[in-house]
């Protein structure tokens, strides 16, 4: 990674916006996240009363909340320590603080042109256009109301950026050690993600990376470009070739609907059965702990490892990593870079190469077509 320690610039834009999902901070706040979280989406009741109770159990508190004011004073840090002067905002979809009111904070603060880092590394619905939806009905209220709105744009997808995979390489390495000594070179890496339908995992990423054939599309090829990376790092690292799968986690929605598996539960269970001593299980689907993280992996997945008495341990989140914090500043350096006409640099390990900038019509497309920001619409 390329060290800037001259103060880049970063217009035309005058802000960043630290993007996210949201999570309850209390017992009070579970329902109504789930309603803001379901509104519209067809999830049976039955599934909603059982992640509710995930929730319950720690509190009524996702660690979501907590890990994104730590990544917003790590990237404050960052850009003042590199002299990088761009204010940085955080907004969430599902809870306080909300899209809707930072967005006319940053409007009442004179800014104009806002960059947007959405804590989703991947393409597909829920990881990119959803947010872009959220943008688009954000900035519709806001002109509602008689503003004069910014203009948006968003950060590419970063899960092949080096400052977001080396930091989980080095997690799985320390999870590694964490394993009995006589089991660790034996570890298989169960590779994870959010589980999404297969109908929504074969429209993901730029209409080119469809597939129809179930194979996931740029959803499913990210994570495997991503998972491959990590896999060969760890392999240098330690001499070890260890056998690696990309399986999925926190699958909901109907039965009948197809989603993206195997699930981590049934793939322990797989490995435990053909004599795998131990794994790692490594959630490359989230940048920081999640309540996905904490409940079906610490706690539900953990437990099925436990009760098939197969050795398991847990790499952490990118979260605050430091090297996750410059590598956003090297994204929004390059990225405002290339709209003053230049042609940066664009990091990026694995096969598939540097993500596009700006999502192209037909990206992740939605079920029902609504408007979204930020995007060649
Ligand atoms: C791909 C993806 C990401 C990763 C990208 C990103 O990070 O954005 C993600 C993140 C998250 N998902 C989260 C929570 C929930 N997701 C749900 C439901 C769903 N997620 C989906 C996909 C994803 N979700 C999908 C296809 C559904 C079905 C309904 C629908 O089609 O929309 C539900 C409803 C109950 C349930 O069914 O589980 C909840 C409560 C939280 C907060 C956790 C916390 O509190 O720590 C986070 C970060
Ligand atoms: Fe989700």
């Amino acid at each position: 990674m390329s060290d800037h320690t001259e103060a880049g610039t970063a217009a035309p834009y005058d802000a960043l916006l630290l993007l996210s999902f949201g999570g309850p901070e209390g017992p009070d706040d579970v329902v109504p996240f789930l309603e803001n979280v379901t509104r519209g989406r067809g999830i049976p009741r039955e599934r909603l009363k059982e992640v509710g109770q995930h929730y319950f159990l720690f509190g009524g508190v996702s660690p979501i909340n907590a890990q994104n004011r730590e990544l917003l004073e790590a990237l404050r840090k960052d850009f003042a320590g590199h002299g990088l002067d761009l204010p940085v905002y955080w907004g969430n979809r599902n809870w306080a603080p909300y899209l809707t009111d930072i967005l006319r904070e940053l409007t009442e603060d004179g800014h104009r042109r806002v960059l947007v880092l959405a804590t989703s590394a991947y393409a597909s619905y829920s990881g990119c256009r959803q947010y872009r939806e959220n943008l688009a009905d954000s900035l519709a209220a806001l002109e509602a109301e008689g503003r004069t709105v910014p203009r948006v744009d968003k950060l590419r997808h970063y899960f092949n950026h080096p400052g977001f995979v080396r930091p989980m390489a080095d997690a799985v390495l320390t999870a590694l050690a964490a394993l009995p000594e006589d089991v660790r070179d034996g570890a298989h890496l169960a590779f994870t993600t959010h589980s999404i339908p297969t109908a929504a995992a074969d429209t993901s990423g730029r209409p080119e990376a469809h597939t129809e054939d179930g194979a996931g599309g740029a959803y499913v090829a990210e994570h495997l470009d991503t998972a491959r990376v990590i896999a060969d790092a760890v392999r240098e690292a330690t001499g070890t070739d260890r056998p690696w799968k990309l399986v999925y986690q926190s699958r909901s929605g109907a039965p009948h609907i197809p989603w993206l598996e195997p699930d981590i539960c049934d793939h322990l269970e797989e490995l435990h059965a053909s004599g795998v001593p131990a794994a790692v299980m490594v959630p490359i689907g989230f940048v920081s702990d999640h309540m996905e993280v904490k409940y079906d992996l610490d706690t539900e997945a953990t437990a099925k490892a436990a009760e098939l008495g197969l050795p398991v341990a847990r790499a952490a989140t990118v979260g605050a990593d430091p090297r996750f914090a410059a590598a956003v500043r090297e994204l929004v350096l390059e990225r405002a870079a290339t709209e003053r006409g230049l042609a940066p640099e664009r990091c990026a390990l694995g096969a598939l190469g540097p993500s596009h900038d700006v999502c192209p019509v037909g990206c992740c497309p939605a079920r029902s077509p609504r408007p979204a920001a930020a995007g060649a619409e």
